[in-house]
């Protein structure tokens, strides 16, 4: 049986809009911005249909002049792609501001997909190697969070939705989060209307996050994994299973990665900017349901979590973990 390539296999968000399920990650390293362009391009013609940026990965304008050129060229059409973008912490009461800056770098008129980037709120710091010449993790000297003491996480959803629900206002087709945990989203079931399209979480075999899967399910929350491949240079492809993997299905460790995220409903968005990488990884592998829960096991006794740092500490879930790294 031909099994489709990942590009191929689409998702239904909790208000119709149809998603696919494999992405490309755009958050660059600092000194590679401008690869974006051609790493977007190179995705894009290898079949990819789905984008994932950010106000604060700084590449948007890229992203942008590489869509452009990929709409002039007849390659693809506005219609045929799924956009992703955030709005970050510092951001926090400004998601309109942010939102019109990032269709600006995109040259879009609109979004597939807004997400607030993470349940916090943060201080506007000047920073020349910043976003937008503000710093993106803001710590006074002794390294402490810089958070905005009038700020309440739950203010940057309401503003995304209250975008979303206008009907004059066009620039959103669906509206999401990023970094919930449960208690966050069952804060935002009770007070808001729209239940979030998606949570993108850092998920992965060392970070499977069962019970907050589970949840997402339970409320139609379509859960999109971060991080699937263990973030910069990618340690999680050396992982022993995976070579087990790699052998039984006789697929790279990075498809099977990928693929263990389509097999079990979630949208998966790795990152290269290396085009030949960009082209190869897009191979669905059909594990077996025992396969995928091996995957999942795996995590519960060698839980590690990439994606964290003093200022997400404050969050349920990235606290615990956070003491716990500070700490071994
Ligand atoms: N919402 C959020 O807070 C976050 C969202 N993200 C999104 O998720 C995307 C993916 O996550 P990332 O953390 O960027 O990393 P990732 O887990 O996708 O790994 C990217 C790294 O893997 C390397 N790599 C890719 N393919 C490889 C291969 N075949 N062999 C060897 N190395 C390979 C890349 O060079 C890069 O260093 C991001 O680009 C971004 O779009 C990422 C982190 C946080
Ligand atoms: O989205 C994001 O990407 C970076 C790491 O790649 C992280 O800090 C941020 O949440």
């Amino acid at each position: 049986m031909l099994h489709p390539v990942s590009s191929e296999v689409y998702f239904t968000f909790n208000n119709g809009n149809k998603v696919p399920a494999f992405g490309l990650g755009t958050a660059a390293p600092h000194q590679k911005l401008a690869e974006t362009k051609q790493a977007v391009k190179a995705a894009v013609k290898a079949g990819y249909r789905h984008i994932d940026t950010a106000w604060a990965y700084g590449v948007e304008e890229y992203v942008g002049e590489a869509l452009q050129e990929l709409f002039e060229e007849g390659v693809v059409k506005r219609e045929d792609l799924h956009v992703t973008t955030k709005v970050w912490h510092t951001m926090w009461s400004d998601a309109n501001k942010s939102l019109n800056e990032s269709l600006h770098r995109l040259k879009l008129d609109y979004v597939d997909l807004l997400l607030q980037h993470w349940p916090l709120c943060t201080q506007k710091i000047p920073d020349p190697h910043g976003v937008d010449n503000i710093a993106k993790e803001p710590v006074d000297d002794q390294g402490k969070p810089l958070y905005d003491e009038n700020g309440d996480w739950i203010e940057t959803y309401k503003q995304i939705e209250r975008i979303y629900l206008d009907p004059e206002d066009t620039r959103v087709r669906a509206i999401g989060v990023s970094n919930y945990p449960i208690e966050y989203l069952m804060r935002v079931l009770k007070e808001c209307r729209t239940v979030p399209a998606c949570n993108q979480v850092e998920l992965h075999p060392r970070l499977p996050q069962r019970e907050l899967r589970e949840f997402c399910n339970e409320h139609k929350i379509i859960v999109t994994a971060y991080s699937p491949l263990g973030g910069n240079g990618a340690p999680l492809l050396d992982l022993p299973i995976l070579k087990e993997l790699s052998e039984k299905y006789d697929a790279s460790p990075n498809d099977i990665l990928t693929s263990f995220h389509i097999r079990q409903g979630t949208i998966v968005i790795p990152r290269s900017l290396n085009p030949t990488r960009i082209a190869s990884n897009l191979e669905f592998v059909p594990l077996s349901a025992e396969d995928v829960r091996r995957l999942n096991e795996y995590g519960e006794t060698n839980k590690k979590r990439f994606i964290n740092g003093p200022v997400s500490s404050i969050i349920p879930g990235f606290r615990e973990d956070f003491l716990m790294e500070q700490h071994s």
